[in-house]
């Protein structure tokens, strides 16, 4: 009987808080086309006469600034859900977590899996919103080591879940607290953002990303795999459960990287607009990101809020990811039921069940 295999995937995070540790994850993360998706030669330049020199030692200084005692945060958090996600599931699947860049490495993490007798891999990418950059990359990469022995396994991977009702519910149930103590008169959903390149190299019909100002407002056949389009049904899905008026949230996109433009609104903007406006207490939600790291505590929590209350705001509080509340738990062993649930009530898994048993 094949045994199962459930592989989490993250972003990956540095070994230390230091420059070389952080150097090395940059070199690997900054070097994947799919990240930065220029000419290899210009590639090779910018990252070692410009991001590398420049950023590894104020990266470096940021991580110090949120590191745990058992190390960076999205490390922490994305080890104990894997632990809680390993229990609800034991006698089942197997869990791994891996990281797409640094460790645990995904080739590690795959080993450990077939040297577990693993044979049937699922693959649950922990991003709810697709993009080249992050579900893509760690799709490609996961299909890359598995497919290079002889032996290669079955794999499934579970679908973003950017609109999934448990998905909403659990990211509802950790702001609801927050929002109310704090008094929030406003909610932002600021998003990881990524370059409009992107959004436009992505889009299949290649004309209707960014073609219009409303082109996100909803999610269409045209633009159904669109990362901007996903964090918008996402914020959507959340203000609605949230039960806020259409001017008590808005959404930006955040941590963006080089000169080129990225999807807009911008973080950096949004906040002393807001507090231009008259908005004094502010709820932050980050909801491309599952569990806690660099972009949320440091970018959001402590350098958004300075920025925020420098221009007259006078509360910003980060609603905490999902981390390894019990709601995310059962989330995620919602959808890989779910996945399984759809892979094996298919007509080709019937037929395969019904087949003769192989010869030879
Ligand atoms: C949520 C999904 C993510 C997308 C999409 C994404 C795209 C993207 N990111 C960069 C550059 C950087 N991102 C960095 C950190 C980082 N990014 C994500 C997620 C997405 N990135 C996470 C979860 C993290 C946090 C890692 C951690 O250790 O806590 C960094 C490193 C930190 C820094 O120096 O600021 C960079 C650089 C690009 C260029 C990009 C799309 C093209
Ligand atoms: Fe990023
Ligand atoms: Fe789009």
């Amino acid at each position: 009987m094949a045994r199962k295999g459930l592989l989490l995937v993250n972003l990956g995070t540095p070994d230390a808080p230091e420059t070389g540790p952080v150097r090395r994850y940059l070199r690997e993360f900054l070097s994947d086309p799919r990240v930065v998706d220029i000419h290899p030669v210009g590639r090779w330049f910018l990252l070692n006469f410009i991001i590398l020199p420049f950023r590894s030692p104020k990266s470096a200084h940021a991580y110090r600034t949120v590191w745990m005692e058992q190390g960076s945060p999205l490390l922490v958090h994305s080890k104990a859900l894997t632990a809680a996600v390993g229990e609800r599931l034991s006698g089942e699947y197997e869990v791994e977590l891996a990281m797409r860049y640094g460790n645990p490495s995904l080739p590690d993490a795959v080993a450990r899996l077939r040297a577990r007798g693993v044979t049937d891999f699922t693959v649950l990418p922990l991003y709810p919103q697709e993009a080249p950059s992050s579900s893509g990359s760690s799709l490609a990469r996961t299909y890359e080591v598995l497919s290079g022995p002889w032996d290669v396994p079955n794999v499934r991977a579970v679908p973003a879940f950017h609109s999934h009702p448990a998905f909403l519910d659990a990211f509802t149930e950790v702001a609801r607290p927050v929002i109310s103590g704090m008094r929030a008169d406003h909610v932002l959903f600021s998003f990881h953002g990524v370059p409009e390149r992107h959004i436009r190299k992505s889009d299949p019909t290649g004309k209707h990303c960014l073609a219009s100002q409303g082109c996100c407002d909803a999610l269409t056949d045209a633009n159904r795999h669109c990362y901007r389009a996903q964090c918008f049904a996402t914020a959507r899905g959340l203000a609605s459960r949230l039960g806020l008026e259409p001017e008590g949230w808005s959404v930006s996109f955040q941590s963006r990287l080089g000169r080129t433009p990225w999807v807009k609104p911008y973080t950096d903007v949004v906040l002393p607009e807001l507090a231009a406006r008259g908005v004094k207490r502010l709820a932050v939600m980050c909801p491309a990101f599952v569990a806690d790291c660099l972009e949320t505590v440091e970018e959001v929590a402590i350098r958004g809020r300075d920025q925020f209350l420098a221009s007259g705001g006078e509360d910003l509080k980060l609603v905490p990811s999902l981390n390894s509340h019990p709601a995310w738990v059962d989330t995620v062993v919602r959808l890989v039921r779910e996945s399984e649930a759809a892979a094996t009530s298919s007509p080709a898994a019937a037929a395969a069940r019904e087949a003769p048993g192989r010869v030879g």
